[in-house]
């Protein structure tokens, strides 16, 4: 087996020719590409590696579209992890009309989320599909910058893995959200999407549903799936532990609900923090952000500054009242649903508060008005008798 190097593009590559099977495998040589850098796939099966990759950094690849053309895709510099149903999409709608920002598109070119790596079990195996991942961020020039908006990213703990290997220096935009409101907002999200269902025993699900429920589900049907995710969780993790909920948090059981478990922002954000550092993770307030335009524009420019593109106006973008119209029709066409019962809305903001109380102490900056009370003034996770009454 040979090498050769090869100056292309910005880039030093190597290109390693098998003489067993006369191949041609090409790999960057020394170090990660810098971000900015176009890579040159010489051949179809050049081998970058993804360890030598780096948000930012665009590779051209053979044309799905065009015949014999090539086309830039980059590693996105920026992911809007999560949280779920805490107003990812409205910022991602703004985001995509930036024109130095681009995300994954459907066949209309409407911004869609990617989720490329939602279910990701193995963090070398993902990592090993970057050329597809990157294939779904295209740019237009090479000065563009791609995001990946994937709200389920926060919880799985592989994500944090996969993107550390890939995009080492890749921005992570967090927001947050009351987590009993939006433990409420998924119900029906997924009662929406026909994922809930009244099992025999009386138990509402959320995976598999045969005869769903009908959009709107009804207040009661969430207590009864709040109820069973907690009953279920002191059953098979020790409610008595201190890291009780991260690992309810953590577990990625098939057919199990989870609207309770991904409002624990505490538990998902450290796994992050442990690999990346504090000034990677932006965590913004879904209440302040969502209170008026006027705010929503100023959380949009906090992510333009955070991920280092210019200030865009816009009000000067034709497709921002497309958009804005678009998205206030959304409430009146999806069909408003009644309001949650106070005792469910006791329990969970009882489960919460310990859970709320580590947000804070881990992003001292953070002001929402459901964050309680630091974790020394009050219990610091949840309280296990009240879970194992479940809440009554
Ligand atoms: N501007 C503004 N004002 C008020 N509420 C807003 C706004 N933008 C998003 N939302 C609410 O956020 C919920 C949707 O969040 P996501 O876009 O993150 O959902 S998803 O995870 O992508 O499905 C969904 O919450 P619920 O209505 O409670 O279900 C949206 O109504």
């Amino acid at each position: 087996m040979t090498s050769i190097f090869l100056r292309i593009g910005h880039e030093q590559v190597q290109v390693i020719v098998s003489s067993r099977r006369g191949e041609a495998r090409g790999c960057l040589g020394g170090g990660r590409a810098r971000p900015g850098s176009v890579v040159t796939d010489v051949v179809a099966s050049c081998r970058v590696n993804a360890t030598r990759l780096d948000a930012g950094v665009c590779i051209e690849l053979a044309s799905r579209r065009l015949l014999r053309g090539v086309s830039i895709h980059c590693v996105p510099s920026l992911a809007v992890i999560g949280a779920m149903k805490c107003g990812t999409t409205n910022l991602m709608l703004y985001l995509a009309l930036h024109p130095r920002l681009r995300t994954s598109e459907n066949a209309l070119g409407w911004p869609v989320e990617s989720r490329f790596f939602s279910r990701a079990l193995d963090e070398i195996a993902a990592a090993d599909r970057w050329r597809e991942y990157v294939s779904r961020y295209p740019a237009r020039r090479a000065n563009e910058l791609t995001f990946d908006k994937s709200p389920n990213y926060v919880v799985n703990p592989v994500v944090p893995r996969i993107l550390r290997r890939l995009a080492p220096s890749i921005k992570l935009v967090m927001t947050v959200r009351d987590p009993t409101r939006r433990a409420y907002s998924h119900f029906q999200h997924d009662c929406r999407n026909a994922r809930i269902a009244r099992r025999g025993d009386g138990v509402v699900r959320a995976v598999g549903a045969k005869r769903p429920l009908s959009y709107p589900c009804e207040a009661r049907d969430f207590d009864d799936m709040v109820r069973a995710e907690v009953s279920r969780a002191t059953r098979v993790f020790n409610a008595s532990t201190p890291d009780f909920e991260c690992r309810w948090s953590s577990n990625r059981g098939r057919g199990d609900s989870s609207v309770v478990a991904r409002g624990f922002y505490a538990c998902q954000l450290a796994r992050w923090l442990d690999l990346f550092p504090r000034e990677q993770l932006l965590v913004l307030v879904f209440e302040k952000f969502v209170a008026s335009r006027a705010d929503t524009l100023a959380a949009v420019s906090r992510v333009e500054r955070f991920v280092g593109v210019e200030p865009f106006d816009y009000d000067s973008s034709l497709r921002v009242k497309l958009v804005e119209r678009v998205y206030a029709a959304l409430p009146s066409r999806l069909g408003a649903y009644e309001p949650m019962d106070s005792r469910t809305k006791l329990l969970l903001d009882h489960i919460y508060c310990g859970p709320n109380a580590k947000l804070a102490d881990l992003f001292p900056d953070l002001d929402a008005p459901w964050l309680c009370a630091t974790s020394k003034n009050s219990s610091a996770s949840t309280n296990a008798s009240t879970l194992r009454r479940g809440g009554r």
